[in-house]
């Protein structure tokens, strides 16, 4: 199983109720699936949880068999840069950089730099002509295809995307989706999508909805 979740709860300080209370849930290797709820359901949190960017209260994360909850920070750290990609609502672009060096540099981080691999994958999202432009220079959906390319290069087995194509029209949005499906169906990762899009979440393959904390 690429991912495991075994009655997950999170509360966050000053919070009445928990945010998250026993979601379980599991995703096979190559699994793909939306994840909708409405605003404050616990969408973000859940994927944070997922991606190591924040820890459960109790419960257990496991992803390829490695429990996260009893991971440290710089083991969470690790499996971030090579086993888990996550794609932000804010893209999280580094400005002082160019396309081509923001695409690179997780996957340099993770030593698993391959230049015919990201001049490939650019061509595919439609960024070959903007290599050497810096994030400022770029409109919201080719900032959106740069973020995916960079969380894409390391070849990551399970990719996180949150809320990909939020600022996007409705047709960009799904050329959006659709490039982020194929190319991680290429590569053989599992994807997980939170949107607010039903429309969006009908077209994965899978759908778990999110209401006041608990998966339905
Ligand atoms: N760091 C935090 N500290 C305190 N409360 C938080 C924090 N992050 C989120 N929350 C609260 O947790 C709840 C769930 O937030 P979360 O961002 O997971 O929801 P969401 O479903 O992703 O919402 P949206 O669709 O609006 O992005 C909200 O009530 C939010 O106010």
């Amino acid at each position: 199983m690429l991912l495991k979740l075994d009655q997950v709860t999170k509360s966050y300080p000053g919070t009445e109720a928990p945010v998250l209370r026993g979601v379980s849930l599991e995703l096979p290797r190559g699994g793909m699936m939306a994840l909708t709820g409405e605003s404050g359901s616990g969408k973000s949190t859940l994927l944070h949880l997922i991606g190591g960017l924040d820890t459960a209260d109790s419960g257990k994360i496991e992803i390829e068999g490695t429990d996260l909850t009893a991971l440290g920070d710089a083991g969470r750290a690790g499996l971030r840069r090579g086993t888990v990609g996550v794609i932000f609502q804010q893209f999280n672009l580094i400005p002082s950089l160019d396309v081509a060096a923001n695409i690179a540099f997780q996957a340099r981080l993770a030593g698993r730099h391959d230049a015919a691999r990201t001049d490939a994958m650019a061509e595919r999202l439609g960024l070959a002509d903007h290599m050497h432009k810096y994030p400022e220079q770029l409109s919201g959906g080719q900032q959106q295809r740069v973020a995916i390319a960079r969380t894409l290069a390391p070849r990551p087995s399970l990719v996180l995307a949150d809320e990909p194509t939020g600022n996007l029209d409705e047709a960009s949005a799904d050329a959006v989706l659709g490039l982020l499906q194929d190319l991680v169906e290429e590569t053989g990762a599992g994807l997980i999508v939170v949107t607010h899009s039903e429309r969006l979440a009908q077209r994965l393959p899978r759908r778990l909805h999110l209401r006041a904390g608990q998966l339905t």
